[in-house]
């Protein structure tokens, strides 16, 4: 489980995310939705303890990030599937990560195997394509076996195969119990994967609902969102003559 208590994080003049509560619970994957700019990166890197809550707080099952000594097994994340050492190769990037959480090579083994990468588990993660980078990124997540996990635009450049592949993992891991936090701008895949629904504008909470809820009010999840984030977009498209 993962509760914000009025979280607010500001930067100078930019309030990034602006006195937010809402609680992510276990067993069903949670869209975490909203405009370029809203807030959705910056509360899951405030939730990872990356950056420190101007005020408010956030707990994961219950305790701040920053308590737990082997983080890994408590909560995986994919923030930036980029942000790996290009020299290594993917076996020794999760060997490397394992190590700091007292996890043994035979879960990287395990990982490797879960991802699909075990045929590359040996070369150079330079050479990896995109799809195979967010691939790494999951296993990095699921090397504790966490009970939270949290992934920030995994399908960004997935083929079809590895989007329907994200889809059946994030349904799998909600059935086996864990929380699940999900953000996406593809809302027809969003409304195929998630259970539930939090939507931010502006740094605000703008609707904490299921599927089926918007589903009910309005025609699809691309509409709802549409229309409930309509006065938050701060990067709208410029017509002719703007
Ligand atoms: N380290 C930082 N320093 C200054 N401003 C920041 C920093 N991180 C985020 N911001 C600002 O906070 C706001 C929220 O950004 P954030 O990346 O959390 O939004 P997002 O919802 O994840 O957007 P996107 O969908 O484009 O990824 C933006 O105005 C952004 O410029």
């Amino acid at each position: 489980m993962i509760e914000l208590k009025y979280l607010t994080k500001r930067y100078g003049a930019t309030l990034a995310v602006d006195d937010l509560s809402f609680t992510v619970r276990p067993g069903r994957v949670t869209g975490f939705l909203g405009p370029n700019g809203a807030g959705k990166s910056t509360t899951m890197r405030l939730i990872l303890g990356l950056a420190a809550p101007t005020s408010g707080e956030v707990l994961v099952n219950g305790r701040r990030y920053a308590s737990f000594p082997r983080p890994m097994r408590e909560v995986g994340a994919l923030l930036d599937a980029n942000a790996v050492h290009v020299g290594r190769s993917a076996y020794n990037h999760l060997l490397c990560l394992a190590r700091t959480n007292g996890i043994g090579p035979r879960r990287v083994t395990a990982v490797l195997h879960h991802v699909g990468l075990s045929d590359v588990a040996r070369k150079n993660v330079g050479g990896f394509s995109l799809g195979m980078k967010q691939r790494l990124g999951i296993a990095a997540a699921l090397l504790g076996d966490p009970g939270v996990l949290i992934f920030d635009e995994p399908v960004n450049g997935l083929d079809p195969d590895g989007i329907r592949w994200i889809r059946d993992l994030m349904r799998s891991l909600a059935a086996q119990g864990r929380t699940i936090l999900l953000s996406s701008h593809l809302m027809s895949e969003m409304a195929l994967t998630a259970d539930s629904i939090v939507m931010l504008g502006r740094g605000k909470l703008v609707a904490e609902a299921t599927i089926e809820e918007l589903t009910a009010r309005y025609p699809s999840l691309e509409d709802a969102y549409l229309a409930l984030t309509a006065s938050s977009v701060q990067y709208g498209a410029g017509g002719p003559g703007r």
